[in-house]
């Protein structure tokens, strides 16, 4: 994997990069749709590559190993080609899917035990076994297995957090360095930085995520209901710190505010489930602010979803008949609520790469900032 930067802003840390991967270029600053269960759901491949040109997805490695199995994924060859995708693809560890999802699990130093939130079956997650599923997934960029600290918590129990996942980024670059891709193409591991809200701790973690020189470096433990403000705080502390010339992906975020703000202090990948998500509950991101489809004022308003927008869907539908599909519970409408949604996210950061190269991104992202929160 290879990162360039073609351009810099000069009045925030905004950056204009591309990423080279096997399976074809991101040009960052970049929103990477999060697929589930090898689909982003209720979308297309399809409408991913040509309606909204999505240049890398997500896929899901607790949900994939546990269905369909790394059994069926290696007979097919890989993920790419199980779910018919030839661009690139970037799996988390499973590890914080285990939190969120499973209920019953324990943490020890070995790892993760945890019961299948489908059949209750119990499993064990360890550093090893999370390099070993991901490479048989066979995932462009993969992530070392962490322990997502979770918020709020005291200084003492962050501290031994970022302890335990130091000691297993060091179990995951040992297993990664010493196993093969197994379908020919090349795959790259991001270590992630921990430290919660507390200053001293998020330098000691970005520095040792600095110290393991690997090509791009992600950061965790933030967009667990922190305050925005302190979502920033620690971004800006730990992109001063990790590798200028490596790409840094901010895990899990989030409105298209947090990521604007985010992209001014450095961060130059993002994923999030509130566009496909929030899309499935009827609220749509917008140019001008949000609109909660499900509300009585869209009932006979006929205008296009989006007249400014080149989606197909937001030209050829209107608001009203958005709205009755929502009400009416039929799929169409989550398909293009979902839709809509995910072009709104790559637009907004397309338009943000190309405002940092033309030298407008501050006063543009200032201007956004004030407009994307407006209720419509
Ligand atoms: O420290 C972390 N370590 C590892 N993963 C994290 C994630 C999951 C990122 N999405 C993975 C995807 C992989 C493919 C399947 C789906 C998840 C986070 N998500 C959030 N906020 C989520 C949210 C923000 C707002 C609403 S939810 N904070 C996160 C922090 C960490």
């Amino acid at each position: 994997m290879k990162f360039s930067l073609q351009a810099k802003d000069i009045h925030s840390k905004a950056r204009a990069g591309t990423v080279t991967t096997d399976h074809g270029e991101i040009q960052t600053p970049i929103f990477m749709p999060v697929g589930t269960a090898g689909t982003v759901k209720a979308v297309h491949q399809r409408e991913l590559k040509q309606d909204i040109d999505a240049k890398i997805i997500l896929g899901n490695t607790y949900h994939l190993y546990l269905r369909p199995g790394l059994e069926i994924l290696e007979k097919a060859g890989g993920l790419h080609k199980f779910i018919g995708w030839d661009r690139p693809i970037l799996t988390d560890s499973g590890g914080y899917q285990v939190y969120s999802l499973s209920k019953v699990r324990k943490i020890k130093e070995e790892g993760v035990t945890f019961n299948s939130h489908i059949d209750g079956s119990k499993h064990l997650f360890t550093p090893e076994i999370a390099m070993d599923i991901q490479r048989t997934i066979g995932a462009d960029i993969i992530m070392a297995f962490d322990e997502c600290t979770p918020y709020p918590c005291d200084y003492k129990y962050a501290a031994s957090s970022i302890n335990m996942t130091h000691r297993w980024l060091k179990r995951c670059c040992a297993r990664f360095d010493s196993t093969e891709p197994k379908y020919g193409f090349n795959q790259t591991l991001f270590p992630i930085v921990q430290g919660s809200v507390y200053k001293d701790l998020r330098v000691k973690s970005a520095e040792f995520i600095a110290s393991m020189e690997r090509e791009g470096n992600a950061i965790g433990g933030l967009s667990v209901g922190e305050p925005a403000e302190e979502m920033y705080g620690m971004t800006e502390v730990v992109c001063d710190i990790l590798p200028y010339e490596k790409p840094r992906y901010l895990m899990g975020v989030g409105t298209p505010i947090n990521i604007l703000e985010n992209i001014a202090l450095g961060v130059d990948m993002f994923d999030c489930v509130m566009p496909t998500r929030n899309a499935r509950n009827g609220m749509l991101f917008t140019r001008n602010g949000i609109i909660n489809i499900g509300n009585k004022k869209w009932a006979d308003d006929l205008s296009p979803i989006d007249a400014e927008s080149d989606l197909h869907a937001d030209q050829v539908y209107s608001k009203a008949y958005l709205r009755h599909l929502m009400h009416s519970k039929e799929m169409l409408g989550a398909q293009i609520a979902t839709l809509h949604n995910l072009h709104f996210y790559l637009w907004l950061v397309k338009e943000a790469r190309e405002k940092i190269i033309s030298g407008e991104f501050y006063a543009w992202k200032n201007k956004m900032v004030t407009i994307l929160g407006n209720k419509l």
